[in-house]
């Protein structure tokens, strides 16, 4: 009777240990975060649309999140419809601000950050808001010509309803993205945080590619 007692206690105590182990690890475990980059039409959105179905991350678009802040009459508003149209980049605060609290929703999540960081300011602010937070693990990077890219922007400019899928804006992206967002790629990839994958070609082939990457980790 009492060595039953004993059992039970011991197995019950047990169990209770495993679920708060597994309960602090879940609490300890940073979320792992991907940053997506590429030229603007690179297929970025696309890709991050098949890493989600086959990967289980959860897909925050910078861009996204910023016409979705604009479009709710955010006193920002203004500020990022006229930046996104120029294709310039909004101050990081408002776009870390977002990131961050998408991300502290649901910390138990892997999340692919597309479209950031677009320049030195996005890095450094998220270097000094996140770099607690969360795991940062490296950059995908998408490479396409840029003839390419402006093709597949203005064939999705038919439906988008985007304000930047125009030839004036998308020239102006592509001015952002060689000056500033580059330097952010070059700066990862001296530490050897780059992977790079060839999008210039069918949807399906581009995701093989991406699948051993991920496949891999
Ligand atoms: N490999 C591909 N081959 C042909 N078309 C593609 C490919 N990948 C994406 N597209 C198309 O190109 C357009 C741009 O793709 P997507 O939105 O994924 O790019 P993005 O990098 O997220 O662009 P942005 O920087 O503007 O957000 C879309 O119409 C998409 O359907
Ligand atoms: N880190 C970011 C990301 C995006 N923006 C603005 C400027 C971009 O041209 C625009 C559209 O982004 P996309 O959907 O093409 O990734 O959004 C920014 O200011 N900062
Ligand atoms: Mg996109």
């Amino acid at each position: 009777m009492e060595s039953k007692i004993i059992d039970k206690s011991t197995t019950s105590s047990d169990k209770m240990m495993n679920r708060l182990t597994n309960i602090i690890s879940t609490i300890s475990k940073k979320p792992g975060v991907v940053f997506v980059l590429g030229g603007p039409g690179s297929g970025k959105g696309t890709q991050c649309a098949k890493i989600v179905q086959e990967f289980g991350y959860v897909h925050l678009s910078a861009g996204d999140l910023l016409r979705e802040e604009q479009a709710s009459g955010s006193k920002n508003g203004d500020m990022i419809a006229t930046m996104i149209k120029n294709g310039e980049i909004v101050p990081s605060v408002v776009t870390v601000n977002l990131l961050k609290d998408r991300i502290l929703r649901d910390p138990s999540k892997n999340y692919l950050v597309d479209g950031f960081p677009r320049n030195e300011e996005n890095n450094n602010s998220w270097t000094d808001n996140m770099k607690d937070i969360v795991d940062t693990k490296f950059v995908l990077f998408f490479d396409c010509p840029e003839q390419v890219m402006t093709e597949r922007l203005l064939g999705r400019g038919v439906s988008s309803g985007r304000t930047d899928d125009n030839l004036e804006s998308i020239k102006k992206r592509f001015v952002t993205f060689n000056n500033q967002t580059k330097l952010v790629v070059d700066y990862y990839g001296k530490q050897s945080r780059v992977k790079i994958v060839d999008s210039n070609r069918h949807v399906d082939q581009v995701f093989d590619d991406v699948k051993k990457i991920f496949s891999s980790l």
